[in-house]
């Protein structure tokens, strides 16, 4: 028999099933297949807890890793060598023996505004009293009602050609939605606006993939610096350690920005209350080689303006 260079065995890469993963992995199959041409790489698609429950708010479930736990548990039984993640989906402790592998470069991270044609010329500033807003997200909610109040916001779930569709039957008059992900799925045309982060910051993480597999894996983790856009990952360092500092258990309204200029990394951090009356935001810039740091530093800030008064009436609140 002749050797053939492609004796490694194949990489498998762990996806969810919807048409936005099944997209993003497809782009990280691409990639590692141009870098490493001698391997083969393939796709298996799992369905998760959040892709099966689609009658309940998404703020209700409340459960972390609703998106990621069954390509976790793929991982931990090598069905797959690595998992990939909307960056935003992936909880910020991650269970033992799995880590991050690497961050990709990010594509836009703002929040996208998708009218009903009837407001084609509207602005959001410019919205009348009643416009029904669709948005499953409390960061978006609180946000936009603190600089809003006039607006009603509705509850949407379902994949984003499903909530496209509510919209356009009338169901909604806009949505907010992540600009990456109707970019990503080819619909770019869709977004009316983006929101300015004056009024609407960011998920943590969200434009970025986050790839993960098992701690320790040298051949994977080798292969996966190939993929990784130092940037992103130092920004996104930066807001993960922010939100890991501020969770308490529950899905709470935490909106970041970040940017990085020279060797400076700026984040920008906001806690809000669900009824979007409390606001606290506070900014933090160093060097991109603390990012972790500054993460944690700048929640420490945020607590001691109020955010921790913000934080224990949200957990209180899912309790009762
Ligand atoms: N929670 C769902 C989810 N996870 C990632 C994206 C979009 C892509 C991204 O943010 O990277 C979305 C949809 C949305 O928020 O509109």
């Amino acid at each position: 028999m002749t050797a053939v260079s492609t004796s490694a065995r194949p990489v498998r890469i762990g996806t969810r099933k919807s048409n936005l993963a099944m997209v993003q992995t497809e782009w990280v199959q691409a990639c590692l297949q141009e870098h490493f041409p001698n391997r083969t790489f393939a796709i298996e698609a799992m369905s998760t807890q959040g892709d099966k429950i689609l009658d309940v708010a998404l703020s209700k479930i409340g459960d972390k890793g609703l998106f990621t736990k069954e390509l976790e548990l793929g991982l931990l039984d090598r069905q797959v060598d690595l998992a990939v993640h909307s960056l935003k989906d992936l909880p910020t402790h991650l269970p033992e023996g799995l880590t991050l592998g690497c961050i990709t470069e990010r594509v836009e991270p703002a929040d996208a505004l998708v009218f009903h044609p009837k407001f084609a010329d509207r602005q959001l500033a410019a919205l009348p009293e009643g416009t029904v807003v669709g948005t499953s997200s409390l960061r978006r909610l609180a946000q936009l009602r603190h600089h809003y109040p006039h607006l009603v916001f509705k509850d949407i779930r379902g994949n984003l050609n499903t909530r496209l569709a509510k919209l356009d039957a009338g169901e909604y008059d806009a949505l907010v939605l992540a600009a990456a992900g109707l970019q990503r799925l080819g619909m770019p045309d869709r977004i009316h606006q983006l929101l300015p982060s004056e009024i609407s910051l960011h998920a943590v993480g969200q434009g970025a993939l986050g790839i993960e597999c098992r701690e320790g894996d040298t051949e994977i983790l080798e292969l996966l610096k190939a993929l990784e856009d130092e940037h992103t990952r130092d920004r996104c360092l930066a807001e993960r350690a922010l939100l890991r500092e501020l969770e308490g258990g529950c899905q709470v309204p935490i909106g970041v920005n970040s940017s990085i200029e020279d060797e400076t990394l700026t984040l920008v951090g906001m806690v809000a209350s669900l009824d979007g009356q409390q606001l606290i935001r506070d900014t933090l810039s160093g060097s991109v080689a603390d990012a972790d740091t500054i993460g944690r530093t700048l929640a420490q800030k945020l607590r001691e303006q109020g955010a921790q008064a913000i934080l224990d009436a949200i957990v209180a609140e899912a309790r009762s």
